[in-house]
């Protein structure tokens, strides 16, 4: 592994490096250079001293991207003495050579009907023994599960250990709900969930996101401080952790064996960074509970001196969100240009502006064009730029999202669109549409049978009661035969739906509704056919979002002219794609730019109440990743009227 003259350590990365001390806590800002300085040490300790076993930890999959792109920079063959894992993956791979299998749970859907199925359960028991009740469950049965509250209750339950809390507080569960504000009834359904999850032999029936991690840390917990736990010690020469700014009560428990049974230990993260949804950091901006879990002696190091743009960037950076940036290249020519819309329309048609800049900007001859990045922190946002960057000929991109007309709740509604009285059928919909379409039409209309009551009594799941998940190749042969064929649609939305659901009812309206097609995306039975669907509460806000956008650009347009400017969009796209024309504009989510950088970045949509020095704020924290990705030039767009300022802070 040959480092480039690029991969030099800087001063304060230098510092970092040569710390004496055998574990050692890196904090940082923003392209600082974290990643890159535990990819040198990774490097020098396999070249120099001759390590034979490196783990590489991550806490996202965007993290490990990161990771392995740095290592790029070195060379172009990943040596096999590295581990690149994130902590759940680490933490699979200890449960499988523990000996028992480790089945994972196929989709979030299934893990919605399971929580059903649960709540079926608790509310059997509760029925069994009303009279012995708190008055806390009294008004359960009658209260609509809401499964993204209870996804909430137990991620955060999981990552803070609330099982182990509530035993060594020597109290009853009930008190210290109560003296937690804790709501019983979520905590009671939890317990039931977990319960039939692992089944009365123990052995997990399946393993959710982040259960893994959790379920090693329920055995790490277990044990005396001071206990050793075999699977997680001597495995390695050295363990170096990026994106320690992730990590809840659970992974610190992993994190304490693996920074004290295994050589050398570097952690780095940039506590502004923690966008994690469901639960706000742990740690506030502060890395002390961090340090509690590492070895006695542990050194600390910090990097604030950033790579990755100049002193422009850095002092917007610094004044919104009251953080220290210094710039390494002090002379960089970099530019932060804040700038207000007012409204949606307006900031759409300023990035085409912005991109006409870009366009213009001078590259490589052997080069890519110029590209300018779009950062957006809800996929919604997207629907209209799509709309207006396809119809002035924009070729852009999408990581990290699809194009809107290809997400499943979108597809299904131009599908809907597309079969209904008043559509002519003349609008093409292209087979990927019309594929998403059918993906659609069952993900949300699949509803679990009914489960067996006496196996839940039994404490086992009705794993039967789940249904069927089409395969994939289904519904693009589905879609295949429904290309063009506006009758066939019809007969399969017919044999698909109950004929007094929403949907039917949507397809059975008259031919005026096809007027509009933006009062149509407004029409309550679309709505309503969202709210029955079996989604979280979470999805059902994005699909009702997604309406809402789809409605704004078809506002005024029949259904047929709506869907015949769709199709010469989507054609046109395709046709770009064929020709390997290079996108000149990309939309990105945030989760998909953390640990990326781009020479040009604008970040649209921006409220200007959610800057502030809070690094606990995900919604602060979201706009720091998506501002910190910019080399050269990054542009905010934020709505109002008023100069930004500290004001804003
Ligand atoms: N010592 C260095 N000399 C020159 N360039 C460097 C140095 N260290 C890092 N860089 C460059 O700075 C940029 C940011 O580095 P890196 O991604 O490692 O930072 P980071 O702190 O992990 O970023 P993020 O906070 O976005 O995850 C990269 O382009 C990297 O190549």
């Amino acid at each position: 592994m040959h480092l480039r003259p690029k991969s030099y350590p800087g001063i304060d990365q230098n510092q970092a490096l040569n710390s004496a001390a055998n574990s050692l806590l890196i904090h940082a800002l923003a392209g600082t250079g974290k990643t890159t300085t535990l990819a040198i040490k990774a490097a020098d300790l396999i070249r120099s001293r001759g390590a034979r076993n490196i783990l590489m930890l991550a806490y996202s999959e965007a993290g490990l991207k990161a990771i392995r792109a740095r290592l790029a920079e070195f060379t172009s063959v990943l040596p096999e003495e590295l581990h690149i894992l994130t902590l759940e993956q680490l933490c699979a791979q200890v449960l499988g050579e523990q000996g028992d299998p480790v089945p994972m749970l196929a989709s979030a859907l299934e893990k919605n009907l399971l929580v059903q199925q649960a709540h079926e359960a608790l509310l059997q028991e509760l029925q069994r023994h009303a009279e012995l009740e708190p008055p806390e469950l009294a008004d359960y049965p009658a209260r609509p599960l809401d499964i993204n509250a209870f996804s909430t209750f137990e991620a955060r339950a999981k990552q803070r250990m609330l099982a182990q809390a509530v035993e060594s507080s020597g109290l009853d569960a009930l008190q210290f709900c109560r003296d937690h504000e804790l709501d019983y009834g979520l905590y009671r359904l939890l317990c039931k969930y977990e319960r039939l999850r692992e089944g009365p032999t123990q052995e997990p029936l399946f393993y959710a996101p982040g259960d893994c991690t959790y379920a090693l840390a329920c055995q790490l917990a277990t044990l005396d401080f001071g206990t050793d736990f075999p699977p997680l010690q001597g495995r390695f020469d050295a363990v170096l952790f990026d994106e320690l700014q992730d990590l809840d009560e659970a992974a610190l428990l992993v994190l304490r064996h693996l920074a004290r049974g295994n050589g050398s230990f570097i952690g780095a993260g940039d506590f502004n960074q923690h966008i994690l949804p469901g639960a706000s950091s742990v740690f506030g901006d502060s890395a002390q509970r961090v340090l509690q879990e590492l070895p006695e002696g542990t050194g600390q190091a910090e990097l604030r001196t950033t790579y990755r743009f100049g002193p422009a960037i850095c002092a917007g950076l610094n004044r919104l969100f009251g953080v220290a940036f210094e710039a390494h290249y002090p002379n960089a020519a970099s530019r932060f240009e804040p700038r207000r819309y007012a409204d949606h329309e307006d900031c759409a048609r300023q990035l085409l502006d912005i991109h006409r800049f870009v366009s213009l900007q001078p590259c490589r001859p052997d080069g890519p064009p110029a590209t300018l990045r779009v950062i957006l922190r809800s996929p919604e946002d997207s629907v209209l730029l799509e709309w207006l960057f396809a119809h002035e000929g924009v070729h852009y991109g999408c990581q990290g999202l699809q194009r809107f007309y290809q997400r499943r709740e979108i597809a299904l509604v131009l599908a809907i669109m597309w079969a209904m009285q008043g559509c002519s059928g003349g609008a093409l919909l292209s087979q990927g549409i019309l594929s998403s379409a059918v993906e659609g039409l069952m993900r949300y209309v699949r509803r679990g049978s009914r489960p067996d009551g006496d196996l839940l009594a039994n404490g086992l799941f009705d794993m039967e009661a789940l249904g069927e998940t089409p395969p994939e190749a289904d519904s693009k042969a589905i879609a295949a035969e429904l290309q063009g064929q506006q009758q066939a649609m019809r007969r399969f939305f017919t044999a698909s739906i109950a004929s007094d659901s929403p949907c039917a009812q949507l397809l059975a309206l008259p031919a005026e509704l096809c007027a509009d097609a933006g009062r149509l995306c407004a029409h309550p039975l679309l709505r309503q056919f969202f709210a029955q669907a079996p989604i979280s509460q979470d999805e059902l806000h994005r699909c009702l979002a997604s309406l809402q956008a789809l409605s704004r650009i078809c506002a005024g347009l029949s259904v047929d002219e709506f869907l015949g400017r769709l199709s010469l969009m989507v054609s046109s796209s395709i046709a770009q794609h064929q020709r390997r024309e290079q996108a000149s504009l990309q939309l990105l989510t945030v989760e998909r730019c953390k640990g990326h950088e781009y020479e040009y970045v604008a970040v649209p949509f921006v409220d200007p109440g959610h800057f502030s020095r809070n690094a606990a704020d995900p919604r602060r924290n979201m706009l720091y990743v998506a501002m910190t990705r910019a080399r050269k030039h990054l542009w905010l767009l934020q709505q109002g009227e008023s100069p930004v300022g500290p004001a804003a802070l």
